[in-house]
This record gives C-alpha cells, sequence and structure tokens, in this order.
C-alpha cells in the first residue's frame, strides 16, 4: 500500500493552520513532520489518522492500516505490561507480544502494572502497542517524549524494523531520532494564508 495525500488543508478550532500539504510514501519509508511550535503537525497528523476531517484535499491510502500514537498515553493502569500489549494485540486479532516486549525494552517490567512505570517506561509501552498492533501504518505524535538517549534509540531501531518488514511511519519531532534514511516535511512553509475577515475572529476560535 502506498500513501499519497494531495494538496491537503487542515484547520483546529475553525482556524486554517496548514494548506498544500503532498507527499507520497511508499512501502518501506518514514517521512518526519518538522516546523515549529503550534504550526499544526499534531492536527495534520489527526486528519491523518481519521480523527478530523480535512478541509479540503485528498487522502489516499487504507485506514484500517493506521495505527496511531498521540499525546495520551492510553494505557490501562490497572493491568500489567504483558496484559497491556495482549488485551491490544487481540484487539487487533493477534497474540504474539513478545518481539515487542523486547523491541522496547521491557521483559524485565512485564508484570508491573501499567500505572506504577515512570514516564519513559510508560512511553515505551504506548509505542510497543504499536508493534502488536500488525498494522503498517504509524502515525505518531512526538513518540520520544519522556524517553532518554538509549530509549529513543530502541524507537529508531523499531522504526527500522517495522520499515524493513514494509511498513511505514509518518512522526512528528522536534528531535535527531537517528533515522537519516527518512525523507523530511517541513511544514513552516505551508502555513495556512488567513483571509482578513477570519483574522478577526482569530481569538474566538479558541473560546
Ligand atoms: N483543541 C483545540 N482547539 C483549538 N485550537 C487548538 C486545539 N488544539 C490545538 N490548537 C491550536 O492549533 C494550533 C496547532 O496546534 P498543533 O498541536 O497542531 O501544532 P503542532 O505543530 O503539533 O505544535 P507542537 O510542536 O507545539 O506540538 C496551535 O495554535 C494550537 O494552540
Amino acid at each position: 500500500m502506498e500513501m499519497k495525500v494531495t494538496d491537503l488543508a487542515v484547520a483546529r478550532g475553525g482556524v486554517p493552520l496548514l494548506a498544500g500539504v503532498s507527499f507520497t510514501l511508499a512501502p518501506g519509508r518514514a517521512l518526519i513532520l518538522r516546523g515549529p511550535n503550534g504550526s499544526g503537525k499534531t492536527t495534520l497528523l489527526r486528519a491523518l489518522a481519521g480523527l478530523q476531517p480535512p478541509l479540503a484535499g485528498e487522502m489516499s491510502f487504507d485506514r484500517e492500516a493506521v495505527a496511531y500514537g498521540g499525546h495520551a498515553d492510553g494505557l490501562k493502569a490497572q493491568m500489567t505490561v504483558t496484559e497491556n500489549l495482549t488485551f491490544w494485540a487481540a484487539v487487533h486479532g493477534l497474540r504474539e507480544i513478545d518481539p515487542a516486549l523486547t523491541a522496547f525494552d521491557l521483559e524485565g517490567l512485564r508484570d508491573r502494572l501499567a500505572g506504577t512505570l515512570s514516564a519513559g517506561q510508560k512511553r515505551r509501552l504506548g509505542l510497543a502497542r504499536l508493534m502488536v498492533t500488525g498494522r503498517p501504518l504509524w502515525l505518531l505524535d512526538e513518540p520520544t517524549v519522556s524517553l532518554d538517549t538509549a530509549s529513543v534509540g530502541l524507537f529508531a531501531e523499531a522504526v527500522r524494523g517495522h520499515l524493513a518488514r514494509g511498513g511505514m511511519a509518518v512522526i512528528a519531532t522536534h528531535i535527531e531520532l537517528g533515522l537519516p534514511e527518512a525523507e523530511v516535511l517541513d511544514v513552516g512553509p505551508l502555513k495556512a494564508v488567513l483571509p482578513a475577515a477570519q483574522l478577526d475572529d482569530f481569538d474566538e476560535a479558541f473560546l
């Protein structure tokens, strides 16, 4: 499956943020989204994930292929690491969790309640969940928040393994992930031009 996005425009709170977003991603490829705070990377990812409608443009790829990793971790605090992953795999009709435990160095924590994990450990578990979905298109919003250098390395290896299996990834990040093979899209220059009338209503849009 190829991911093709053409002339996408997105808004948040009624305010247009980005326009003319176009890219094509082939199996085995990753795209890194860059851009200043507030430029619309999260909003773009939400639109790609089908969580909000775009203002305009075309998206051609299978929505069922998407595994979305947003800011909220969505972990079940009263379930163990193993139970969280097993549950998530089962939701996607799968059972295997060991490769994900290994990839994110979670074996030693497999029986710990997710609610008792540190911020970085929770983040690793949240990322491990992507692997057990079996879904080919990872859409990731700031996946390395709370991760130490070693864990960023684990994440980069996991993405690389995913790409090697024919997967794809679109990743919004401010840091250097150590994925030089990834393509980069800077959304900064794609800032939507607000019509004057809309500029008057700008504050209202956030109320
Ligand atoms: N729920 C909301 N309602 C209204 N406006 C919002 C909402 N969430 C975010 N925004 C605004 O939309 C704009 C784009 O936010 P977005 O989170 O997409 O940017 P970003 O590029 O991901 O930023 P960052 O690099 O800080 O994560 C910002 O001005 C933000 O304040």
